[in-house]
């Protein structure tokens, strides 16, 4: 198993030579298949078993040949042999679609350059070799174009086998992510938190940790806030530009139904999360309480929604079924200069899944977005949208569905309201919360007094590039690691081969 080849140019230097027969781990002698079929190709790496562990060479002896992965082609594919029973094989067109040289792609705006409508359909190898830097591909089009693929960006972005299915690797994990955390109740012990003198540090690194605690448990708190709106709002454009909407920019709000909103009221709200009504609803929610005098409650509720519905795919998997491929309307009609459905009206699934292995009559070829899916299996949960309050007319249900989603919700509304669920938190001015608003709902207990709430939306994509540009600078990536040495690799302070592009 490739294990984050270091890189070699011709002119390698011994440490690097020495990196990468560290990294490599040796590959079974094989004599060189023939250039098998698609359907061969399984079958060959079926067969051979291997006859003994691969152990990482040496960190004395250069690089050999046979410690590369097994290269081979045929008029449609290239297969890569990472070991006797892993491979994968990459369709011709598609290799020549990804060359990442500085003819095919702009270097500095990582954008394509190639016109992948020139690439003729049949393209295909003069030669493929396994090279220390990589898979070397020198095409049979008239300028016998080569391109090389660095043997960790390959692996990465194996699509037959798709890499998920690879033996978890230390140095190479399918998305290089930390694993999310589901929590209940029991959070309040020790929610995440960090300080506000960390995110505004110049360094970054607490900005860091805060986004990264919200990649991992929904929401963040944030002690030690000035307890000012300005202070606030400077906070938030931390992560980014603030989102603006019908309520405006940065809010800063009390219950004088200033806005055409329960929540300007002095109401209880269940369990929700925003812009239901938007078809992007906004990533992030920043919530500071500034003041409340002469009343009581005014309490926040916070309820992980991935972790009520892993609770409902195991109790109920029939309820997870409906949830995740109901469509739901919604609107937000209380400002008469605006009136906001999402597009499709019809709207989205409480439940939202990618990946799901399902038909869809919906964008995107999957049931996330407007359409229905198949029973085969959900996929991955990547939002959540609920907001019972801003639900509307239920036009399009089924006749025979109608009860059942009915009964749906109700075993979801149950499990969001199971005290097992709620992590209820007074808030006080100085502490702000984030909220992953696709991911956590978020609630208040009804109010008395006067009670002054202020905060800010951020876009999903904002809050996910400010993170990813973090992790660049702060997280160990395998595959960078790994072509960090390939020459012309980095330009303007990015790889090319970054696993995002
Ligand atoms: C702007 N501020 C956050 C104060 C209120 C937004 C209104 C919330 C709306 N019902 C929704 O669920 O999206
Ligand atoms: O007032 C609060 O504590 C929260 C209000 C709310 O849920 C919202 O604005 O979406």
């Amino acid at each position: 198993m490739l294990r984050g080849a270091r890189t070699l140019s011709t002119a390698c230097s011994v440490a690097r030579r020495a990196s990468l027969a560290r990294n490599l781990r040796k590959f079974p002698l094989q004599a060189k298949p023939h250039i098998p079929s698609t359907r061969s190709l399984a079958s060959a790496a079926q067969a051979q078993a291997p006859t003994h562990t691969p152990t990482p060479e040496s960190s004395q002896s250069p690089v050999r040949t046979q410690d590369l992965p097994i290269v081979s082609n045929d008029a449609k594919q290239v297969a890569v042999g990472w070991d006797t029973r892993t491979w994968s094989k990459f369709h011709n067109i598609w290799l020549r679609d990804h060359c990442r040289c500085p003819k095919c792609f702009h270097a500095i705006t990582k954008q394509r350059l190639l016109n992948t409508f020139e690439i003729p359909r049949d393209i295909a190898p003069l030669t493929v070799a396994a090279k220390p830097d990589g898979l070397e591909v020198t095409w049979n089009t008239s300028d016998a174009h080569i391109s090389l693929y660095p043997w960790s960006w390959l692996r990465f972005n194996s699509y037959d086998p798709p890499s998920s299915s690879f033996a978890p690797s230390p140095s190479i994990t399918d998305d290089g992510k930390p694993e999310k955390v589901l929590w209940g109740a029991k959070i309040q012990q020790s929610p995440p938190t960090v300080t506000y003198e960390q995110v505004m540090e110049e360094g970054d690194a607490g900005l860091y940790k805060w986004l990264e605690n919200v990649d991992k448990f929904g929401f963040s708190f944030v002690t030690g806030v000035p307890p000012t709106p300005e202070a606030t709002e400077e906070l938030s454009e931390r992560i980014g530009f603030i989102r603006e909407t019908q309520y405006g920019k940065f809010w800063d709000f009390t219950s004088d139904l200033a806005k055409g909103d329960t929540a300007y009221t002095t109401l209880a709200l269940g369990a929700h999360t925003d812009n239901t009504y938007f078809t992007d609803p906004c990533g992030l929610q920043l919530f500071h309480l500034l003041s409340h005098t002469g009343g009581t409650g005014g309490s926040t509720l916070l309820v992980d929604g991935f972790y009520v519905a892993s609770l409902l795919k195991s109790l109920h998997p029939e309820a997870y079924h409906l949830l995740s491929t109901v469509p739901v309307p919604a609107h937000a009609a209380g400002e008469p200069s605006a009136l906001y459905q999402p597009s499709p009206v019809r709207g989205y699934p409480v439940l939202g899944h990618v990946g799901g292995s399902s038909f869809s009559s919906g964008t995107g070829g999957s049931s996330t977005f407007g359409g229905e899916s198949g029973k085969e299996g959900e996929g991955e949960l990547v939002q959540v949208r609920w907001n019972n309050d801003d639900r509307s007319v239920m036009s399009h249900l089924e006749p025979a569905v109608v009860e059942k989603w009915y009964d749906a919700i109700r075993l979801w509304n149950k499990a969001l309201t199971s005290p097992d669920s709620q992590y209820w938190v007074q808030l006080t001015p100085g502490t702000a919360v984030v909220v992953d608003n696709h991911r956590v709902l978020h609630g208040r207990s009804a109010f008395t007094g006067k009670r002054r709430m202020c905060g800010a939306y951020i876009g999903v994509d904002e809050y996910r590039s400010k993170l990813a540009v973090l992790r660049e600078r702060f997280a160990s990536d395998p595959v960078l690691e790994a072509t960090k040495d390939i020459p012309e690799s980095v330009v303007a302070g990015r790889s090319v081969w970054h696993t995002a592009l």
